[in-house]
């Protein structure tokens, strides 16, 4: 068992690179299913959940190859298999992204039920509301979820929660099928916009994305491209918090600082000063007072609660009280009781945290409950008196690509320590 340790530190200072979005490569790997040509993604981070879909495209026949450090070529001409098993499932959720392309290509897929995991229930349901609706017919038996249909075929599919999972499944799924789907109450995040994008170099007829109305014109096939993936705006976030908190002053490469304005917004009214520059960069500039301020999660453009578990460790420290309201998952305040056991002050009610502002942290013997309450402590870690230690780090390597050596670049005391 692997732990990560952190010390109290120094203010961060320093430049520090961030790595391709997760969430934008997870999907993206899937879409290579769509087509029998070859595909080359760029800026691929280097994560556990990036090495998991490869293994999963591996296991149903596509040729997938590390060409470079973060490149990957992928080939799926050979796929020869729509079953997906539990074993791969159960590592990780968006392995049902899969399920779209599959159907799509090869007109079945069966998948294992992924199941729900710490921060909420996370069922499936719109995904599959949108494949019967483009005319697939499920069933579901041990676990499974069959999925067939000869030819899909376009149609309007209105989305009860705009859901970036469902959203992405069908938009990849009406790739190709017949004639026109219309998504209504889609996701906007800009992962869907990069997605649609490496779509359209493949040939796909796509408006739209990025709006809560996406029109997709199917196609008979999709040919190979060449995609670079957009900079993780979650990553960028965490190291942004981080200067904050330890009232640094640091600059954050290669980002989108348009996908961070909602977290912008948020940092400024805790007090931290920030310089966005044309060049693909943004500063943050930590100040000795933090101010109190309220969050509520929201899908995008409102404020992304894969940031909520960061921020509440940032509040943890501010001077007064602020509330967290996290609307888009029903259980994701794993990391409260964790934060708790670091002197912070927060109590919850359902899906609203209280948190009162306290003078310091202490280290403390910590779990990560889920990836981003990992991060939280990590950054908890860099303030807090003495030594906190966080166990089940695996679920911070899901989504934090070199964490520790990027963060001992800019002055902090981490390392990892196996048992
Ligand atoms: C790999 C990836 O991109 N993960 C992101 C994606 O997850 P994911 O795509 O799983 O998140 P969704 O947007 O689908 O989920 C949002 C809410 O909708 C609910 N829901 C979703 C699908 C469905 O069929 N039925 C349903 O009720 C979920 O339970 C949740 O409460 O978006 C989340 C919300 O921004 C982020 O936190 C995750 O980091
Ligand atoms: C919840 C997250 O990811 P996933 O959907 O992959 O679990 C996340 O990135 O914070």
């Amino acid at each position: 068992m692997e732990k990560i340790i952190v010390e109290q530190s120094p203010s961060l200072h320093g430049r520090v690179k961030v790595s391709g979005a997760k969430n934008a490569v997870l999907p993206i790997v899937a879409a290579c299913l769509l087509s029998r040509e070859k595909c080359i993604i760029e800026n691929v981070p280097n994560l556990m959940d990036v090495e998991v879909l490869c293994e999963l495209l591996s296991s149903i026949g596509a040729d997938v190859k590390k060409a470079k450090k973060d490149e990957l070529s992928i080939n799926s001409k050979w796929i020869d298999n729509f079953d997906v098993p539990y074993s791969l499932t159960r590592k990780m959720r968006a392995s049902f992204l899969v399920m779209g392309p599959l159907l799509a290509r090869m007109g079945r897929a069966r998948i294992s039920l992924p199941g729900g995991c710490a921060i909420g229930s996370r069922p499936i349901d719109l995904h599959l509301k949108g494949f019967e609706a483009l005319g697939a017919e499920i069933v579901m038996e041990n676990g499974y979820i069959d999925a067939k249909a000869d030819k899909l075929k376009g149609n309007s599919i209105y989305l009860d929660f705009p859901s970036v999972g469902a959203t992405e499944n069908i938009l990849m799924a009406a790739t190709l099928a017949e004639g026109q789907t219309i998504i209504e109450n889609a996701a906007e995040e800009p992962e869907i916009v990069d997605l649609a994008n490496f779509l359209i170099k493949m040939g796909a007829k796509i408006i739209g994305a990025g709006t809560d109305t996406i029109r997709i014109e199917g196609m008979d096939e999709l040919k190979g491209a060449k995609h670079q993936v957009i900079p993780d705006r979650i990553e960028a976030g965490t190291y942004m918090v981080g200067a904050a908190m330890t009232r640094g002053d640091i600059i954050i490469d290669n980002v989108v600082s348009l996908h961070l304005h909602p977290l912008i917004a948020k940092l400024k009214e805790t007090g931290a000063l920030i310089e966005e520059s044309e060049d693909g960069s943004i500063r943050v500039i930590g100040q000795e007072q933090i101010l109190r301020t309220n969050i509520k999660t929201m899908p995008y453009p409102g404020f992304p609660t894969d940031m909520q578990a960061q921020m509440m460790a940032l509040l943890s420290i501010a001077k007064g009280t602020s509330v967290v309201m996290e609307t888009v998952f029903e259980n994701r305040f794993m990391h409260v009781d964790e934060l708790r056991k670091m002197g912070a002050q927060i109590h919850t009610d359902d899906r609203c945290a209280i948190i009162e502002g306290v003078e310091y942290l202490t280290g403390a013997q910590v779990k990560a409950t889920d990836l981003r309450a990992g991060a939280a402590l990590v950054l908890a870690g860099l303030v807090a008196k003495g030594r906190t230690i966080i166990d089940n780090i695996y679920h911070i390597d899901r989504g934090y690509d070199h964490i520790e050596e990027k963060l001992r670049s800019l002055g902090a005391i981490i390392y990892r320590k196996k048992e």
